[in-house]
């Protein structure tokens, strides 16, 4: 059994069930909503479930659910692949930049999976959203659709365009962690996730991020480069994300130097 049907699976189960690993108020961690920062604000159309998964030392396994009886062993392997991969990646994204491997080697050690069920909305389609336009806070996110149905879109000059699904490949997001580091070079994407009709839709989002308690700053290529971006305390900068409701690319603007 794979990780994609034990996530299934998963949402599958009895509500009762699921809420023995109900997200405590204000808590990131388990089953529930995300960004709730107000009783009138207007929900989104899915179901989350969340998991600080790396490092190991950051697991709460009381969160960790014990059916479908392969989940907890699936999470694990899955989430040691995607560390593994998301390192290769930030050597290249290096490269590219012509900096040293070891200035991008620690931006990436933390991890969170949230796994994502949007539900199907036959009347009214077009009013609600699975997720509001935002961009990931994190450095890198690695989303896996589980299934092959469409929602995932992307803000392009101002159009959103369909991503088109695909089961058997890993999608990229550049986060604004990493856009703060290359000063603006790595933009982070605006995205958002409709909803179908008739079919659910799955997915599962890794969120690469950094040392909780280290910084991010910019990495200037030459002297003369302007620094678009202020250094930020991975922790405040986080904080400040998650305690705002998912506002396009809003959030980023806490980390923006004013244009001169
Ligand atoms: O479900 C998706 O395709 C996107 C999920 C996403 O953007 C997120 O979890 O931040
Ligand atoms: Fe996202």
């Amino acid at each position: 059994m794979g990780i994609k049907e034990d996530i299934q699976k998963f949402f599958q189960l009895p509500l009762e069930v699921k809420n023995a690993y109900a997200q405590d108020p204000g808590g990131l961690q388990g089953y529930g909503q995300v960004f709730v920062v107000s009783d009138d604000q207007k929900l989104e159309w899915a179901d989350r479930f969340a998991l600080f998964t790396q490092p190991p030392q950051a697991r709460d396994m009381s969160y960790w659910p014990s059916q479908p009886h392969t989940f907890r062993n699936c999470i694990e392997q899955y989430s040691s692949e995607v560390m593994k991969f998301t390192h290769s990646l930030a050597i290249f994204i290096a490269k590219t930049l012509d900096v040293d491997p070891e200035l991008v080697a620690d931006k990436h050690v933390s991890q969170v999976l949230r796994m994502n069920y949007y539900p199907p909305c036959a009347s009214t389609p077009e009013k609600v959203l699975g997720l509001s336009p935002h961009s990931d806070g994190a450095f890198l996110t690695i989303l896996l659709e589980l299934n092959l149905v469409q929602g995932l879109q992307i803000r392009r000059h101002g159009a959103w365009i369909p991503v088109k699904p695909h089961c058997d490949a890993l999608l990229v997001n550049v986060g604004d962690l990493l856009e703060i580091m290359t000063n603006g070079k790595y933009k982070s994407i605006e995205h958002r996730v409709t909803i179908n009709a008739h079919k659910e839709r799955l997915s599962i989002s890794a969120f690469q991020i950094p040392n909780y308690d280290g910084i991010i700053s910019p990495i200037l290529e030459t002297t003369e480069e302007k620094i678009l971006y202020k250094t930020v305390k991975v922790e405040e900068y986080l904080g400040f994300y998650f305690s705002n409701k998912l506002e396009g690319k809003r959030a980023l603007d806490y980390a923006k130097l004013s244009e001169i």
